[in-house]
């Protein structure tokens, strides 16, 4: 278990965010949500043990790790812009930590992430002839066979769209669970963290606004800025997809908003939902003609 006990971080004397304290459980999803500049980069560094704390604790199983330097935590990150090495293939990229601690993954745990994250077809290609979404994935390779006890993803889907981005989270999700892995991500999308988290940690002001279950911020947001940040993008872009269809579907209450648009949100059902759009939508057309 990560913890993190009345952690504050200042920079030049300027507090950048003060007195965090949290949990994340073995094998935990957490994102780190927010607006932009209230530190959550600057709380994922200082995880990884990239930035020094101004006080407070941090403690890994029980073991204070505040002044361990990030070599011997163990954690591994994977930046916003992936971070590859261009003069390297995509094979020897994912191999490249291994040159030095050879015996950290056997050649089938390689294979096996290879294989997971469907890299095989592009083992032999150049960087730059991959996609964002393949550089994604090579770059979770590249982390992945280190065997991280933390993995630190900062905006790995902000590049993305669309498909690709759904078979990313569908592959973090699925890594976290079959490898147990503790995994923060940093993001600023709330759809994001809903879809992808067990909890959330939301920062603002320098402070912790919330940190709970998806479901439980949505059911019981801890104040108006909880309840803005979340609740009004999220019913922007499902007023955005529902005016497509132009129906007059739109719930009043946010809760039932967000019911209604959790199988939009969740990738897996996006067709389902959609579909019976279309065709209450239909029906209904169909009906107003008929009358007419
Ligand atoms: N090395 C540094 N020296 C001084 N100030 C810094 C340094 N790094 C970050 N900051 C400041 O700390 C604050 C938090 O920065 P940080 O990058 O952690 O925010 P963020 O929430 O990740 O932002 P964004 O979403 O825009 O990426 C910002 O005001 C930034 O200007």
């Amino acid at each position: 278990m990560l913890e993190l006990r009345n952690v504050t971080k200042k920079y030049d004397g300027k507090v950048i965010f003060e007195d965090i304290s949290l949990k994340v459980n073995k094998g935990e999803i957490v994102s780190i949500l927010g607006p932009s500049g209230c530190g959550k980069t600057t709380l994922l560094h200082i995880i990884l043990g990239l930035t020094d704390i101004s006080s407070g604790r941090l403690a890994y199983d029980k073991e204070d790790i505040t002044r361990v330097p990030m070599k011997h935590r163990g954690f591994n990150i994977v930046f916003q812009d992936y971070a590859l090495f261009p003069n390297l293939n995509v094979k020897q990229n994912i191999e490249y930590g291994l040159r030095n601690r050879p015996n950290v993954s056997t050649q089938a745990e390689v294979d096996e992430l290879v294989d997971l994250l469907e890299i095989k077809p592009h083992l032999n290609k150049r960087i730059s002839q991959l996609s964002g979404g393949q550089k994604q994935r090579v770059a979770l390779a590249r982390t992945l066979v280190m065997k991280p006890k933390i993995l630190l993803l900062d905006e790995p889907l902000s590049a993305l769209d669309g498909v690709i981005k759904e078979t990313i989270k569908a592959r973090i999700r699925e890594i976290a669970e079959r490898y147990e892995l503790t995994t923060l991500i940093v993001t600023h999308d709330p759809e994001e963290a809903m879809t992808l988290s067990d909890r959330i940690l939301l920062l603002s002001d320098g402070k912790v606004a919330q940190y709970a279950k998806p479901s439980e911020i949505i059911k019981n947001p801890a104040n108006d800025f909880v309840k803005s940040f979340i609740l009004n993008q999220l019913n922007i872009k499902r007023r955005n997809i529902l005016s497509l269809f132009e129906t007059d579907d739109a719930p009043a209450d946010p809760l039932e908003k967000y019911t209604q648009m959790r199988p939009v949100l969740d990738g897996s059902s996006v067709t389902e939902d959609i579909n019976s759009i279309i065709q209450r939508t239909a029906a209904k057309s169909i009906k107003d003609t008929s009358k007419g």
